[in-house]
């Protein structure tokens, strides 16, 4: 049996994840950045991640149907108003346009239909099986590893951060229409995850549930880096795209025959 963790020690412990897994140590992600890539693989990565920030916010009502106070959900609603925003377009006021507009304007910077991205046709099988883990995970466990589950998010301000740079100086599809959604989780990210890591800091109060954040905020890096892995095989290498995924304009679809 572990012991209690004082606060200090179990927030070391939930950072020390992110320090050994998170998704910035990919390879994907060191090309993507790094200037490695070619549009179509881009592209590939782009439509794939769209599905998650799709179900973002249908993993978050999911949490919210499990509270029981009206102050936790009111402070959570703000994640759901984030990425669906205030406003369809942004002709009444570009700051209320949410998350899922803005990665469309990258999909649409990035020359892809909007309709085949919002399809979903061309996802990834482990794009969609990782995303779905998300959902489910937090519908069967308890509140608390479903909040400790959202705890990457101590880690994405700075990989935004390094993609923005990378792709400012690597891409030219890169402007502020591309880079506004990384712009804008620059300031939404470290609100969500102060009020989340406070949390879980406060309401894990055993052994047992300390522990538990610990297994929820690992799954979490593991079902962003399988996205990665999935990626890197079908458009990096070997190269091999599953059937009935994305093609980019410049890759060759893979035969696969029985
Ligand atoms: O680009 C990234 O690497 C990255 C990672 C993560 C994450 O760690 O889950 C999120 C985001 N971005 C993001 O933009 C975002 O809105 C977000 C919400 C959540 C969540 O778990 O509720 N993670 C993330």
């Amino acid at each position: 049996m572990t012991e209690l963790m004082s606060r200090e020690e179990f927030r070391a412990a939930l950072y020390a994840i992110g320090e050994r897994q998170y998704h910035d140590l990919h390879p994907f992600h060191q090309l993507l950045h790094g200037g490695k890539l070619q549009k179509g693989q881009i592209q590939a990565w782009a439509l794939n991640r769209f599905y998650y920030q799709v179900s973002i916010p249908r993993k978050d009502l999911t949490i919210m149907s499990r509270m029981d106070d009206p102050a936790l959900r009111r402070a959570w609603l703000q994640r759901v108003l984030d990425h669906d925003g205030l406003t369809q377009s942004g002709e009444l006021d570009e700051t209320r346009v949410g998350g899922i507009e803005r990665w469309l304007r990258l999909t649409d910077g990035l020359g892809l239909d909007r309709a085949y991205v919002k399809s979903l046709e061309g996802i990834l099988p482990a794009t969609r099986f990782a995303v779905d883990a998300y959902v489910n995970f937090v519908r069967d466990h308890s509140l608390l590893e479903a909040v400790a589950s959202s705890l990457t998010e101590l880690f994405a301000p700075s990989i935004h951060r390094e993609r923005i740079a990378g792709f400012e100086r690597n891409y030219a599809f890169a402007n502020d229409s591309t880079l506004s959604y990384f712009r804008k989780r620059l300031d939404e990210a470290p609100r969500d995850v102060e009020f989340g890591l406070d949390y879980v800091l406060t309401h894990a109060e055993t052994a047992d549930q300390q522990r538990r954040c610990l297994r929820a905020l690992r799954f979490k890096t593991e079902l962003l880096w399988a996205q990665l892995d999935a990626l890197h095989h079908a458009y990096v290498t070997p190269n091999l795209i599953p059937p009935g995924a994305f093609v980019p304009e410049d890759m060759e679809p893979t035969r696969y025959s029985r």
